[in-house]
C-alpha cells in the first residue's frame, strides 16, 4: 500500500461546504484520498452525500460506531452495508453475539464492505479506565482482549491507538487490520486525544492505517499538512 493510501482523513466538519472545500484539492487527482465521515458531518448531510463521494472515487469510512443489541445493530449494518462504502464501525463492549451479528449482516449485503470494532477510545486513558468506567488492568490489556473477542467473531479489525497496533497484531494475525486514530505530527498538541503517537511511530508500530482530523483539517494549509504527513510515512516505509 502506498504512503497516501494509508491515511484516511476525518472530515470533521459542521457541513457539505467545508468537507468540499478540502476536497477539491483532489478533483481531478485519480488518487483519491481515505475519507472518513462521522456522525457531525453524516447527521448533517445523510447518505446521498457519502454516496456520491464514493462514486466520485474516494474510498470512504463511515464511523457510526455502532453499540446496541445484536438485532439492532445487525439491522443497523444491514441497512448502513447498502451504501457500499469501504469501512464501517462497531463498539466491541457490545459482546460477541453483536460483532457476528453485525458481520454476518456485512457480509449478507455483499458489497465488500469492512468492519472494524473499536476497541478502548483512544481517548481513554488508565485512570478513566479504572476509576471511571471500573475495568481493572492497563488500557493494552483491555485492548487486547477486545481484539482477540473481534478477531474470534469474524470481523475485518480493530480502531485502536499506534501504542497498541503491534500488540493486537502479535494477538490476533498480521491480516487483521489496525485502524489508528489519536496521531499527532510531532509538537501538535494531543487535545482531547490520551493515547498519541506521531504518524512515523504509528506506521513503525505496524498500523495498516491512520486516521488523522484535526492536524489536517484545523492546519492554516491542509493539504500541505496531508503531504507533510505523507512524507514522514513515506521516510518510515523505505527505512
Ligand atoms: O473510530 C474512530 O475513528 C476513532 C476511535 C478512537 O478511538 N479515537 C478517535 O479519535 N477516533 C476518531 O478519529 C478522529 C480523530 O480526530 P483528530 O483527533 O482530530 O485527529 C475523530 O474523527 C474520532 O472520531
Amino acid at each position: 500500500m502506498r504512503a497516501e493510501e494509508r491515511v484516511i482523513i476525518a472530515l470533521d466538519y459542521p457541513g457539505a461546504n467545508e468537507a468540499e472545500q478540502l476536497l477539491q484539492a483532489w478533483a481531478f487527482s485519480q488518487n483519491k484520498p481515505f475519507i472518513k465521515v462521522g456522525y457531525q458531518l453524516f447527521y448533517a448531510v445523510g447518505p446521498e452525500w457519502v454516496v456520491k463521494r464514493k462514486q466520485e472515487g474516494f474510498p470512504v469510512f463511515l464511523d457510526l460506531k455502532l453499540h446496541d443489541i445484536p438485532n439492532t445493530v445487525a439491522k443497523g449494518i444491514e441497512s448502513l452495508s447498502r451504501f457500499g462504502v469501504d469501512l464501517l464501525t462497531i463498539h466491541a463492549c457490545g459482546g460477541r453475539a453483536m460483532l457476528e451479528a453485525a458481520k454476518e449482516a456485512c457480509e449478507k449485503a455483499g458489497a465488500g464492505t469492512r468492519l472494524l470494532v473499536v476497541t478502548q477510545l483512544t481517548s481513554t486513558d488508565r485512570k478513566m479506565l479504572n476509576e471511571e468506567l471500573g475495568i481493572p488492568g492497563s488500557v493494552e490489556s483491555s485492548v487486547i482482549r477486545y481484539a482477540q473477542l473481534a478477531y474470534r467473531a469474524g470481523v475485518d479489525g480493530v480502531i485502536c491507538s499506534g501504542r497498541e497496533s503491534g500488540m493486537v497484531k502479535q494477538a490476533t494475525s498480521n491480516d487483521f487490520l489496525a485502524v489508528t486514530p489519536g496521531i499527532r505530527p510531532a509538537h501538535a498538541e494531543a487535545q482531547d486525544q490520551k493515547r498519541v503517537l506521531t504518524p512515523g511511530e504509528a506506521i513503525q508500530s505496524g498500523a495498516d492505517y491512520l486516521v488523522i482530523g484535526r492536524p489536517i483539517t484545523r492546519a492554516t494549509d491542509p493539504i500541505a499538512a496531508f503531504e507533510a504527513i505523507v512524507k514522514e510515512i513515506k521516510e518510515v516505509l523505505e527505512e
